[in-house]
């Protein structure tokens, strides 16, 4: 695509969407211009992937098509007021943060503008994303198109109701976290055993994108699958006893809970 995207904040999201788009080819790295303040920190991404950067937030607003405000939270409301009046008229502005609603951003414009609020994760920097998102009012047919495209390219895109927007942070914005650290406790259990660590975590890993992969290709029951796995009198269900008496299932639920009260509580 030839429009270029802006990103004002370039951290560990900002990063994996710029690695995730360039990586699948949706667009090219003289379309992509980056900003944060503290520029040395963007040396590695201009060198590895060529994109543009600069310290400078308006420069970005001034010349992107597609302007991600990708800065955290507290922050967008002062960094649109920083740059609402050099942003193009016709440019969208794509909302990642928890928390900032489509009315937000309009608020802060103190304008009708151009918003998609999308919800992504950090996988989407190695195509393997999960991303939410909703449209405010003004987006053409093929605008929504393209930013489903965008996102889509990171991994998978669905177009989700924006009050579904607190639940999709449990379950996929924030979850690659209580993922990693399931991977992390697999591979202590299985050091303890012998195992070298490097090993163990190539084999929790692939572990888990497999049964992801099963869940996601076989349509069946994640209970089922269990039960797939699961020889009687065998070593699974000794595994599976173990974890409902040490309360797995109950933990997680009030893991993604917590995450989804905590968005609930950054909506303000
Ligand atoms: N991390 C994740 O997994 C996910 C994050 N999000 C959302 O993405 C957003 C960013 O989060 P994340 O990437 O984790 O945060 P990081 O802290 O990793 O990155 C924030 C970036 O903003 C920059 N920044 C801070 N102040 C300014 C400013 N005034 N002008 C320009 N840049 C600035 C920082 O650089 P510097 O200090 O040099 O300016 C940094 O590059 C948040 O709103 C979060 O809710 C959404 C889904 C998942
Ligand atoms: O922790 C956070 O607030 C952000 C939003 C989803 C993932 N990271």
């Amino acid at each position: 695509m030839e429009k270029m995207i802006g990103f004002i904040g370039m951290g560990n999201m900002g990063q994996a969407i710029v690695k995730g788009i360039l990586e699948a080819g949706f667009t090219t790295a003289e379309n992509v211009i980056a900003s944060r303040r503290n520029v040395d920190l963007l040396q590695e991404l201009h060198a590895d992937f060529g994109i543009r950067v600069t310290g400078d937030n308006k420069e970005v607003a001034r010349e992107a098509d597609i302007l991600f405000l990708a800065v955290k939270p507290h922050l967008y409301d002062s960094v649109i007021k920083e740059v609402r009046d050099v942003v193009k008229a016709e440019a969208i502005i794509v909302n990642i943060a928890a928390g900032v609603s489509l009315s937000d951003i309009a608020e802060s414009f103190g304008k009708p503008v151009k918003v998609v609020r999308a919800m992504p994760n950090t996988p989407a920097a190695v195509g393997e994303g999960m991303v939410a998102l909703c449209f405010s009012e003004g987006l053409s047919k093929d605008e929504q198109e393209e930013m489903v495209a965008l996102f889509g390219s990171l991994g998978k895109a669905e177009i989700v109701e924006e009050r579904l927007f607190d639940a999709v942070i449990g379950v996929s914005g924030s979850s690659p976290a209580l993922l990693f650290m399931v991977i992390e406790a697999m591979a202590d259990a299985v050091v303890k055993a012998g195992m070298p660590r490097a090993q163990a975590y190539q084999f929790a890993a692939q572990a888990m994108l497999g049964s992801a992969k099963m869940v996601l290709e076989s349509g069946a029951h994640p209970g089922a699958l269990k039960d797939a796995v699961c020889s009687p009198g065998g070593t699974t269900i000794e595994m599976v006893v173990k974890a409902e008496e040490a309360g797995l299932r109950n933990a997680v639920i009030q893991a993604v809970e917590a995450a989804v009260a905590k968005s609930i509580e950054m909506n303000g």
